[in-house]
């Protein structure tokens, strides 16, 4: 076509371009108008995932050639609320290092001293992946959801003494008293089953209430059929909406959450709702504060400064600019609740469901213990100290527990370092991180998940069944016993660990221990396989979203 109108010694390219330009111009058609509209997003999609696949730095990765192309593959599994056992499946397939999108890439350290993992979370002080900007509270910033490492190690600096363990030994005292309120309830039940997930739900709330604002809020106390906790629905219904606005598009979600049904709106609202409740404390906090209520304990021994103390005396203490508003004292209150009352809750359910179904002779052992410790039935007289230190069996169950059903087992996702922070000595350098023999570009999503991590055969033999014994037996050899503890990880890792492991800790033990000590436990007909089966929100959750079982007390 072109060669009608083209005479390369007597036109100049300009005008022969003009010329080719025009002749187009006066060929197209309706039909190939439409046809180009078509083809022309369809090429420009081909070529995108042809380049993902073959010419992207991460081509080399293994993994499913789907997951290379587009994110879609993973949105999916987030969508199905298996995207954890995804990521294991991958590892089974493909090995260590998977590429698991166009962008993301996951690994499981097979080194047993974790050092690959160590260098990620530890020593490079990585930015966290983009995920976390869907746990904006209320659009305001809190410590779960900064991304860059530098800002949070700043932010975190505030209040990290607030849950040191020996200020969290200081709530143990309330920690007693929740266990004794809930050992309370369930005799009141009689022979009816408890749903252990809703009660330790409520032990949370009182506790982290307590913690944060020194505020009694009774959840537990009155927790009954027909009871209803504004803070407890929140809670639970938030938990599903931030799945939710992490894959729909703000301007989709905007739109859907005007569906005029009732139900619909309180779980839109659950975020909002809670944002306004913990407000409520924030500001009652202030007005009692300016009204000369609350003198300083920080630097008390005896007593135990609220977190929200130390909020307002780190304002006191630095330039206006540095200072927190109440819109961030309230976003960084509500996180923690959020971060805490789930996970405990989760943890504990599922270290009483596995008890229950646990032979007679696991339950005897880890009763004969607690009964040794604790002489007098139905009370909590241990101390912090024996709590902690001198019950092995209590510790293996909660270990044991983590490790099979740990809350939050799920994809910690972190950003692969630009060439001014990876530090010399490390791994990392100008063009990108080394993980395991491939070369990670900048900005690359990286991250490993404690799930597989804790199914390790080669570190857990038999890493689906339950069993205490792996943490006591006293003749292993000691490098089979440090590779487990390496490579368990259910508060995360790193720079950006769980704050609150104390709190949680020092909570599951106590009830644990005065649970187990009242009562023999079993499963009641409601309670199974099927309905503990874990399904993945952010964090993991029994799919029946309740754990039932029958406490009965020991002769
Ligand atoms: C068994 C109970 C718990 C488990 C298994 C658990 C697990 C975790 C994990 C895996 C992370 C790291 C997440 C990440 O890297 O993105 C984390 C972070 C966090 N957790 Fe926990 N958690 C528990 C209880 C608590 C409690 C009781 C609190 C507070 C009262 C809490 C507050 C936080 C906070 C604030 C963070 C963010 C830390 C940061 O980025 O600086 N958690 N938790």
């Amino acid at each position: 076509m072109f060669s009608d109108h083209f005479n390369w010694s007597s036109t100049s390219p300009l005008t022969a371009s003009v010329i080719a330009v025009q002749d187009m111009m006066t060929s197209l058609t309706p039909r190939t108008i439409l046809l180009s509209i078509l083809l022309l997003p369809l090429t420009f999609l081909i070529s995108k995932a042809l380049h993902r696949l073959y010419f992207s730095p991460l081509s080399s990765i293994p993994g499913p050639w789907y997951a290379a192309v587009s994110d879609l593959w993973i949105l999916l599994h987030t969508l199905r609320c298996r995207k954890v056992r995804a990521i294991d499946d991958c590892f089974k397939t493909y090995g260590p290092v998977v590429r698991i999108g166009p962008n993301t890439v996951a690994f499981l350290d097979p080194d047993r001293g974790q050092q690959t993992t160590r260098m990620v979370y530890s020593a490079l002080k990585l930015d966290k992946g983009p995920i976390y900007n869907a746990v904006h509270m209320n659009g305001q910033l809190h410590s779960v959801a900064i991304i860059e490492h530098n800002v949070h190690a700043k932010y975190k600096r505030i209040f990290s003494s607030h849950y040191s363990p020996s200020n969290i030994a200081l709530l143990h005292p309330d920690m007693k008293s929740s266990a004794e309120l809930l050992v309370q309830k369930i005799l009141e039940s009689k022979d009816q089953p408890v749903d252990i997930f809703h009660g330790m739900h409520l032990v949370m709330i009182d506790l982290i209430l307590k913690s944060t604002f020194g505020h009694d809020q009774g959840a537990l106390k009155a927790w009954s059929k027909d009871s209803h906790d504004i803070i407890m629905s929140s809670i639970e219904d938030f938990a599903l909406l931030i799945l939710i606005q992490g894959i729909v598009p703000n301007w989709l979600f905007t739109l859907v959450r005007r569906f005029p049904n009732k139900r619909w709106q309180t779980f839109c609202s659950s975020g909002d709702t809670l944002f306004n409740t913990i407000a409520h404390f924030v500001h009652e906090y202030k007005k009692e504060r300016d009204a000369g209520l609350h003198t300083s304990s920080i630097n008390s021994e005896q007593e135990r400064p609220t977190f929200i103390e130390r909020l307002f005396a780190h304002n006191d203490s630095c330039t206006p600019e540095d200072q927190l508003s109440l819109e961030e004292m309230t976003s960084e209150s509500m996180s923690h609740m959020l971060a805490g009352v789930d996970a405990t809750s989760v943890a504990v359910s599922y270290i009483l469901y596995q008890f229950a179904i646990q032979p007679h002779h696991v339950q005897h052992q880890i009763q004969a213990e607690l009964d040794h410790a604790m002489p007098d039935a139905g009370s909590m007289g241990l101390d912090w100290k024996t709590l902690h230190n001198n019950l092995p069996v209590l510790d293996a169950l909660c270990k044991e527990g983590l490790r099979l059903h740990g809350p939050i087992p799920t994809f910690l996702e972190r950003l692969a370092p630009g060439p001014q922070q990876a530090p010399s000595g490390s791994r990392g350098h100008s063009t990108g991180l080394d993980i395991l023999g491939y070369r990670i570009p900048p900005g690359t999503v990286i991250g490993t998940q404690s799930w597989s991590m804790h199914r390790r055969e080669d570190v857990f033999g038999n890493p689906e069944e339950f069993d205490i014994s792996r943490w006591l037996e006293q003749d292993s050899n000691q490098d089979s016993q440090d590779a487990m503890t390496q490579a368990w990880a259910p508060y995360g890792l790193g720079t950006r660990m769980c704050i609150g492991q104390h709190l949680a800790r020092g909570a599951m033990r106590t009830v644990l221990a005065l649970v187990l000590r009242t009562f023999d436990v079993e499963c009641s007909p409601e309670t199974n396989e099927k309905t503990m089966e874990m399904i993945e929100l952010f964090g993991m959750f029994p799919v029946g979203l309740s754990c039932k079982l029958k406490f009965r007390p020991r002769g």
